[in-house]
This record gives structure tokens, C-alpha cells and sequence, in this order.
């Protein structure tokens, strides 16, 4: 597995230019880009990254990566980040490690967003991988509440769990939030869930990322294998 996500980043790698602006994703695949952008920093390329979470800044930073923010840097060339689920229409879910907001504002910065993963996270239906909702804490209860009456209108349902740290401590986002991981088993209408996620109060942001990937590079055992336009 761990290979297949190093084959993945190599070949993101690919796509990047010296002189990018490019937003670097966090996870356990982004980690591998990571990785292949330090040895391209070392080699002399020139690049101005954007990190999409702390975790991903510290390993930025060890690597010697010339780091910005996305206010000083406020448009991107490139982003290149994991998911935790695509589709064949490049729809994805992520936010299992918790840095769904800032992967998100990244990747929308970005004027192309390539999806690095294995074959294991294709599905032909959303909605496997528990959505993950970032929520503001106040009126955390009310705004479970909230999304349960809102799934069951939209003829959806599934558990909703409060995100936990392996402290056993309530998670945290980099934002100082909190997450409810949603169990929908397979999402009907990705669109208008994400559309009515946003209609209620509370929610700062969803897993769902609709229209910001132009490729998934995909590493299995038969190679890689890319769905989309990753770009020049
Ligand atoms: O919040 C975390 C991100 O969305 C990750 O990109 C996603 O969870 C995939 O992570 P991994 O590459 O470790 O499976």
C-alpha cells in the first residue's frame, strides 16, 4: 500500500514546474509528495508551497520547502493532495485526518487539483467512507440534531459520531473545530447534500469535494492508472 502511494506522488511529481505555486496536501499520500517536492527543493527547483494543514507545514519546514500562507500566496498553479474516496466523475470524500477546510480552500485557490491515491479508494458510489462534517463546538448537539432531520428529508440516513483523538480527547482541527463522521453507506445526491450541509448553521465545511479534482493518478498493481486531466 505504501508503495502504491509513493508511485502515485512520483508521478504527481511529474507535474511539477519550477516556478509553482503549488498547495501540498495532508495525509498518509500527500506525506509521499511531500516527500518528492523536498527532493526537488534540494535539486534546485523553485517552488512556493502552501502546506494544508500543521502537520503537513512541520514536514514542509524539515524538508527545507520555501513555505507561504495562502494570504501572501493567494492563487495557486498546482495542488496535489490524497483522498479518502473518488468516483469516476473525479467526485471525492475527504477529511479522514481531519484537514477537510484547508484542503479545501487550497484546492479551490488552486487552478488545478491532482488527486494522488490507491485503487482501493475507488467507488462507484460516494459515500462508503463516513463523511466527514466540520462543525463550530458551540451547539455541537443541536447541530447533530440539526443534520439527522436534514438527511432524513433528503431520504438518507446513517450514524453521525463525534470525531475522538487516539488521546480519547473530542478532535480538534487545525481550526478548532470538531468533526461528526457521517455513515451514509451511499450518497444518492452528492450535490444537494453538500448544498444542504452548507444551509445549516453550525457547519463550517464538508468532506464532499465536487468539481475541484482534474485528475486522480491511482496506483495499483497494475500500474498507475489516470482518470482526468492532470495538466501539461
Ligand atoms: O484530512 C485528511 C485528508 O483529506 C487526506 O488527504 C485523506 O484523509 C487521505 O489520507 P490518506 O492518504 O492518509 O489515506
Amino acid at each position: 500500500m505504501d508503495n502504491a502511494k509513493r508511485m502515485a506522488a512520483e508521478r504527481a511529481a511529474e507535474f511539477v514546474r519550477d516556478g509553482m505555486r503549488l498547495g501540498l496536501g495532508t495525509g498518509s499520500t500527500a506525506a509521499h509528495f511531500v516527500d518528492c517536492v523536498g527532493e526537488r527543493v534540494a535539486a534546485g527547483t523553485k517552488l512556493i508551497c502552501v502546506p494544508t494543514s500543521e502537520a503537513t507545514r512541520k514536514q514542509a519546514e524539515k524538508l527545507g520547502i520555501p513555505l507561504s500562507t495562502l494570504d501572501e500566496t493567494p492563487e495557486l498553479d498546482l495542488t496535489v493532495d490524497g483522498a479518502d474516496e473518488f468516483d469516476q466523475e473525479l467526485r471525492l470524500i475527504k477529511g479522514g485526518g481531519g484537514a477537510l477546510l484547508r484542503e479545501k480552500i487550497v484546492a479551490n485557490a488552486s487552478e488545478r487539483m491532482i488527486v494522488i491515491t490507491d485503487a482501493s479508494k475507488s467507488v462507484a458510489r460516494l459515500g462508503r467512507f463516513p463523511l466527514p462534517v466540520e462543525i463550530v463546538p458551540f451547539g455541537a448537539e443541536a447541530t447533530r440534531r440539526a443534520i439527522t432531520r436534514m438527511l432524513v428529508d433528503m431520504d438518507q440516513t446513517g450514524a453521525i459520531r463525534l470525531r475522538m483523538g487516539a488521546d480519547g480527547l473530542v478532535f480538534v482541527t487545525d481550526g478548532g473545530h470538531y468533526i461528526f463522521d457521517c455513515a451514509l453507506g451511499s450518497i444518492a445526491d452528492p450535490d444537494g447534500l453538500a448544498r444542504a450541509l452548507h444551509e445549516i448553521p453550525g457547519v463550517v465545511e464538508h468532506g464532499l469535494f465536487l468539481g475541484l479534482a482534474d485528475a486522480v493518478i491511482v496506483a495499483g498493481d497494475a500500474g498507475i492508472k489516470i482518470i482526468g486531466n492532470p495538466g501539461p
